[in-house]
């Protein structure tokens, strides 16, 4: 297993408390495709935070990778994140003044990739997302579609073991949406771990499984 909730919640105090998750329980395998789906509000995001170990649970237990996560400090926490879990977000959350390359060797920063490794792998990883072409380019002049497929190439290129995407369509047209959501089903075809957050029912039909958040609540939709 690469992902185990037990009977996780998350409660926030700001004068009265909000339950946004609420004794969740979760297996993800390795190499499931998982979407998750909700109204606002439901606690979308406060599940991503809590697999992506950016927050932690104040009930229950979560294991990542069989690790009992409750356990590890922050540095411990961040050098596990850094080096098995990938990220891609709604704005894609590229850097305007760096090429394509530059952006996607962000991912080195923290991570123990030796720097003579860091442009092969980064390289590699663009031929991946089949965007060689745009090595050199600035983000300011690819497409919505180009711009994430960077992001996404700049999660994967550490090779994680599980991907995050937090409404990854939300910001394209349908062509564009398109390409994100094949390179997607790529990526799980080569064994990658997803998760999807989103709002739109035809891009969680295309992950294998789907729960719904409801009120912290979560529910699996049989397949
Ligand atoms: N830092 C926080 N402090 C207090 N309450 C919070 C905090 N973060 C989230 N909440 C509350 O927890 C609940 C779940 O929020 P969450 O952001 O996870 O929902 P969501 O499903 O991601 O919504 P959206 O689709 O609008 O992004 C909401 O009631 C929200 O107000």
């Amino acid at each position: 297993m690469i992902v185990e909730l037990r009977q996780v919640g998350r409660e926030f105090r700001r004068g009265t408390t909000v339950r946004a998750l609420n004794e969740v329980d979760l297996d993800l395998a390795a190499g499931d495709y998982l979407a998750i789906t909700g109204p606002s509000g439901a606690g979308k995001s406060t599940m991503l935070n809590i697999l992506g170990l950016l927050d932690r649970p104040t009930s229950g237990e979560y294991l990542f990778d069989g690790v009992a996560t409750s356990g590890l400090d922050d540095r411990r926490r961040s050098a596990l994140r850094g080096a098995s879990i990938g990220f891609v977000f709604q704005s894609f959350h590229l850097l305007p003044g760096r090429t394509v390359l530059q952006n996607v060797m962000l991912a080195f920063v923290y991570g123990r990739v030796p720097r003579a490794e860091r442009i092969d792998r980064a390289t590699e990883a663009l031929d991946r997302v089949g965007l060689t072409h745009r090595t050199d380019f600035h983000p300011g002049t690819l497409s919505g579609g180009e711009r994430q497929r960077v992001a996404i190439a700049r999660a994967v290129c550490t090779g994680p073991r599980l991907l995050l995407a937090d409404e990854p369509t939300g910001n394209l047209d349908q062509a564009n949406a398109e390409s994100v959501m094949q390179l997607f089903d790529e990526l799980n075809a080569d064994g990658l771990t997803l998760v999807v957050i989103t709002h739109d029912i035809a891009i969680a039909e295309r992950a294998r499984r789907r729960v719904g958040i409801s009120d912290g609540r979560l529910t699996e939709f049989a397949r």
